[in-house]
Order: structure tokens, then sequence, then C-alpha cells
């Protein structure tokens, strides 16, 4: 866009009509030194105005400049220029597209499960695991440029507070989580009108298989070589679709390796007091409390806690003692914000704050 400062990353965002796309050039339209240069999705849309080719989903109206941008083919050609390029393609398509991004030496941060389990590619939560993006200089010089990646958007609202867990009191042994995810998702069109409204849909195809990896992974370690994944950290998982919006909330118990359990005050306090890499760096997008605790006796509920700190920290409520584990609470995160798009740009906040753009 003719306006672009000079110091300001320019942006390409590919899959950009999508849930996660729409939730991208929303967050990009307000961001300070980022811009949105070029958009990209299926050839079905490239040709077209943005705002002829997307079914705009969310309440907030987009920028008159953004909507105008013509969409392209998602090929890396059409977007020279760009210092970043966020992805929220479908997977189908993600692996070949963002590969030859990276091919063609650009800094992909993606959304898409392709990549996020590669021995090669972090697989990043930005207030949990942004040391591992210091990876990159491995594929950097591998392929010209880089994938980092974030997690699936339960994994991510589970993987904060126990992080916040593990530096407090150390291996975490089991944890059950049971989520209620939001219909947004699934994408658009996602999920039926006529499977959801009046219903719960008990099953969502491959999350509990990613939650159970992915959540070793990103609590582990990169040892300058390659990750190694977080001992313990036995994770079983129910997944959910719930006729909810935005927002994935989930029933998480936990035990711990050691004999001296906390307690619920000390546990209250230690999400409390988190504060993660990006919050130190005061990257932009970063959280000024990234772990928000409630004491309210039904909280947090989707509709009223989504937006904390702008949908960017998981909040936490009913924190209390497990007749089985040792502790229980419920945890919400905004699937498309902290859970995609907000965790892909901050990402590449901390990407530009190490000298990695
Ligand atoms: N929704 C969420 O809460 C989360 C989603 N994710 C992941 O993020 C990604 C995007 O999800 P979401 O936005 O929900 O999905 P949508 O189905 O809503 O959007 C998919 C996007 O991919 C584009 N696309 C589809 N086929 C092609 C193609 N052949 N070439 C180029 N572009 C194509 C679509 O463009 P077009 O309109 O032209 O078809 C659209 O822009 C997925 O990989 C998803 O798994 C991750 C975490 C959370
Ligand atoms: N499957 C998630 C969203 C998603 O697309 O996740 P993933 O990128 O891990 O497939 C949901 O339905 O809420």
């Amino acid at each position: 866009m003719s306006e672009i400062k000079e110091q300001a990353k320019k942006c390409g965002v590919l899959g950009c009509t999508g849930m996660v796309g729409q939730r991208f050039l929303t967050l990009l339209s307000r961001h300070p030194s980022f811009k949105v240069f070029k958009i990209g999705a299926s050839s079905r849309s490239a040709g077209k105005p943005y705002e002829k080719a997307c079914k705009w989903k969310l309440s907030e109206a987009l920028d008159a400049n953004i909507s105008k941008l013509v969409v392209s083919e998602c090929k890396p050609e059409n977007f020279q220029g760009c210092d970043i390029i966020f992805s929220g393609l479908d997977s189908d398509v993600a692996g070949e597209i963002e590969s030859s991004f990276r091919s063609a030496g650009f800094a992909v941060f993606s959304n898409a499960k392709n990549y996020r389990m590669d021995p090669s590619v972090p697989l990043v939560v930005p207030l949990v695991n942004a040391d591992h993006i210091d990876s990159v200089a491995n594929q950097k010089a591998r392929y010209g440029g880089y994938i980092v990646t974030n997690a699936n958007c339960s994994t991510t609202g589970l993987v904060l507070p126990l992080k916040a867990l593990m530096d407090a009191f150390g291996v975490l042994k089991s944890i059950s989580v049971v989520t209620l995810q939001a219909i947004s998702g699934a994408g658009y069109p996602g999920v039926p009108s006529l499977d959801i409204i009046d219903n719960v849909v008990p099953f969502i195809d491959g999350e509990e298989e990613k939650i159970e990896t992915e959540t070793r992974k990103i609590l582990g370690t990169f040892d300058g070589v390659q990750f190694l994944d977080a001992p313990g950290t036995n994770v079983s998982a129910h997944c959910n679709r719930v006729p909810v919006l935005d927002g994935h909330l989930s029933c998480i118990s936990v035990s711990f390796e050691t004999k001296s359990k906390p307690s619920i005050a000390e546990i209250s306090r230690a999400f409390e007091k988190y504060v993660p890499l990006p919050c130190e760096m005061e990257c932009y997008s970063a959280p000024s409390s990234s772990i928000r605790v409630l004491e309210g006796v039904d909280r947090p509920q989707p509709r009223l806690d989504r937006y904390a700190e702008n949908g960017f920290a998981v909040t936490v409520g009913r924190v209390r003692k497990d007749t089985v584990f040792d502790v229980r609470f419920v945890a919400l995160v905004h699937n498309t914000i902290l859970g995609a798009a907000g965790s892909s740009i901050l990402n590449a906040e901390i990407a530009e704050r190490k000298g990695l753009l």
C-alpha cells in the first residue's frame, strides 16, 4: 500500500479469506510496524478485490485500504518485496505452498499443522517457548528462508498454564484435558448448522492426537541442534465442538511429579506471576498479563472472557483440588487470536527483536 512507512515491515498474508486470514488482516491493520502489502488465497479468489473475494465474518469492519487490495495466487513471485509471510492456509495446500516460500528465501509464520512436528521446524507458542525461534538459523542455512509454526488452538490454551506450573513446580506427570471448542475453529463454512445448533459433537478429527504430541514438543527444549520433548507430560485429551462462535474452553487436571504438592494458593500465584519472554521484550502484541486468574465460581466463559488482553491472554478459573490428580482448573483461549493469527504475529515480533527478519 502506498502509505507504508519506510521502516515498517511489509507483510504478505496467505489464506487471507479464511477465519484465520480475516483475523490476521484485522490485527495487522492496527499494527504500528507491520503493514499488509500483499494478500493471497486460492485461484477461486485470485484476481478479485478482497471485499469481493471474502465473506467477512468478524464484527469489526476491515480497513478500507486493505479491503481494496487484489487477491493473488499463493506463489512466491507474487509476494516479492514482502519481509514477512503470514500463513492461514488450509492444511491440504499449506505444505507445498509454505515450503515454496521458504525456498524462495521468505520468513514464513504458519498456522497450519503440516510442519509443526517437523524436526527442523520450531513449534512456537510465543508466550511459552519463544526461545525455540533461535532454531531458524539451521533452516536458513539449508533453505534460504524458514518456517515458524504456531500450535493447534486448543494446545495453545493448554500449554500456557502448564508452562507456568512447570516453571514453578517442576515436571508435570499426567495431564487430562477436556475441550469445548468454538465453531470458528473449523474454518469457514465449517461445521454444518444442522450438526451444531442445539448440539455438542464429541469428535474433532485429529485434534486429540495433536494436543497430546504438540504439548511435549512445545514444553520441551531446543539444544542448539534438535528439539527434545519435555519429560513426563503425559497428556490425555477429549475434544468436543460446541455452539460458541469464538473461544476454546478446556477443563484441565494435572499431577505433579514432586512429592511436596503445592497448595491451591501457590498454584494460583504461579499463574499470576508467570512472565513470558515477549512480555519482557515488550513486544507490541504481548499482553500485560499473560494468564489472567478469575475468582468467580462460574468463570471463565467464552462470551465474557475471550477478549481478555485483546485476545492475547489465557484466562484461568476454578482452580481447585482434584480427587484423582493434584489440581484442576478451567482455561479459555481465543482460538483465532492467541490460538492462531495473534501468536503468528507475536512470533514475528520476537523474530524481529532477535534480528531474524
Ligand atoms: N480457525 C482456527 O481457530 C485455527 C485454524 N488453524 C489453522 O489455520 C489454517 C487456516 O484455518 P481457517 O482460517 O480456519 O480455514 P478456512 O477454511 O477458513 O480458510 C482457508 C484459507 O485457505 C485458502 N485456500 C484453500 N485452498 C487453497 C489453495 N488451493 N491455494 C491457496 N489458498 C487456498 C482459502 O482461500 P479461498 O477462500 O480462496 O478458498 C482460505 O483463505 C488451517 O491450516 C487451520 O488448520 C490453526 C489454529 C486455529
Ligand atoms: N482443529 C481446530 C482448529 C485447527 O484448525 O487446528 P489445526 O491447525 O491444529 O488443524 C479446531 O477445530 O478448533
